[in-house]
C-alpha cells in the first residue's frame, strides 16, 4: 500500500490540452473518488497514474506522479513495473473469456515476470478470489471459462486478477457502470474491504456511490472547452455536506453533469 501524489499534471491529445496543472494527493490506505461531468479528464488523469496514457500515440503529459515519493516516470523506472505497482480495473469487465477462472487470476504473473509454483498459485487464486468476494461462488468450478460468469462476477474476477500481482494502488474506472444494482453493491463491499490493504482511486459518475465508498473526493471540471482542472478536493463528508465552491455544491446535488 502506497501514497500517490500527482503534481501539476497537464495532458494533451495532439495539441488538444485536456488537463491543466492538476495536483492531488491520494493517501495510502484510503479510497479517493474522482467525480465530475463527462469529458473533464477524469479517465485521462487516472490513466496517467499508471502510465497507460502514453499508450495513445498522440498523447503527451507534463508533471510528476510520485508513488511513495518516487517518480513513476523516472527514466530508470520500467513501464511494466509501474503498471504492476499501480493496477487498473476497467468500466467493462474484461476477463480473457475462453481462459479458465483460475488462469485468468494468475494471468498477470507471467506478464510481469513473476514465477510461482503450482502450490503458491493455488494459494494466490484462493486468496485473491476471496478478497474480491468471489471465492465461494467459483471454488468448485475454477476450470470453467471466465466468460461463463455473470457480468458482476466477471468484474470481481478482474479485481482478483489485478490483486494477484500485489499492486500497491488499485485504479478503478467506473467499475460498476455496466453492472446491475446487486452486483454494484457487491463491488462496493469489496472496495471497502480492499481499502485496508491497497490504496484505491475510483472514477464514478454515481454520487451516491462516491459518498458510500470514498474517504476523499476530487471534483474535476472543464468549463467551456477549457482543459480540466480540480475545482475542489477534500474529505468526502465535507465535499457533500459543506462544499466550499458553489460549482461543487451544484454538481454533488445533481444540478448539472
Ligand atoms: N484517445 C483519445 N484521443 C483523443 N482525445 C481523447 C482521447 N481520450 C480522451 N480524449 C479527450 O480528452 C478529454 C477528456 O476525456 P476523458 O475521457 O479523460 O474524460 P472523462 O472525465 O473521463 O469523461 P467520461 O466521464 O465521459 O468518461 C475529452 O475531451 C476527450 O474527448
Amino acid at each position: 500500500m502506497a501514497a500517490l501524489d500527482a503534481r501539476s499534471i497537464s495532458a494533451w491529445f495532439g495539441d488538444h490540452k485536456v488537463l491543466d496543472r492538476v495536483s492531488l494527493a491520494m493517501p495510502a490506505g484510503q479510497v479517493t473518488a474522482l467525480i465530475g461531468p463527462s469529458g473533464c479528464g477524469k479517465s485521462t488523469f487516472l490513466r496517467i497514474l499508471n502510465r497507460m496514457h502514453e499508450l495513445v500515440p498522440s498523447a503527451s503529459l507534463a508533471g510528476e506522479v510520485l508513488l511513495d515519493g518516487h517518480d513513476l516516470y523516472a527514466p530508470d523506472r520500467r513501464i511494466t513495473e509501474a503498471r504492476r505497482e499501480v493496477g487498473m480495473v476497467f468500466q467493462k469487465p474484461n476477463p480473457f473469456p475462453a481462459m479458465s477462472i483460475y488462469d485468468n487470476v494468475v494471468a498477470g504473473l507471467r506478464l510481469t515476470g513473476i514465477r510461482a509454483s503450482r502450490n503458491s498459485k493455488d494459494a494466490l487464486v484462493e486468496e485473491t478470489l476471496t478478497k474480491a468476494g468471489l471465492w465461494k461462488e467459483v471454488r468448485d468450478r475454477l476450470r470453467q471459462p471466465g466468460g461463463a460468469l455473470s457480468g458482476g462476477q466477471q468484474q470481481r474476477l478482474c479485481i482478483a486478477r489485478s490483486l494477484a500481482v500485489r499492486p500497491r494502488v488499485l485504479l478503478m474506472d467506473e467499475p460498476c457502470s455496466a453492472l446491475d444494482p446487486t452486483s454494484t453493491r457487491r463491488i462496493e463491499e469489496t472496495i471497502a474491504e480492499l481499502a485496508a490493504e491497497v490504496t484505491i482511486v475510483i472514477v464514478t459518475h454515481n454520487m451516491q456511490q462516491a459518498a458510500r465508498v470514498s474517504d476523499r473526493c476530487a471534483f474535476f471540471l472543464a468549463s467551456h472547452g477549457t482543459p480540466g482542472v480540480i475545482v475542489e478536493h477534500g474529505p468526502t463528508a465535507a465535499m457533500f455536506d459543506n462544499p466550499q465552491d458553489e460549482r461543487t455544491h451544484d454538481y454533488v446535488n445533481g444540478r448539472f453533469g
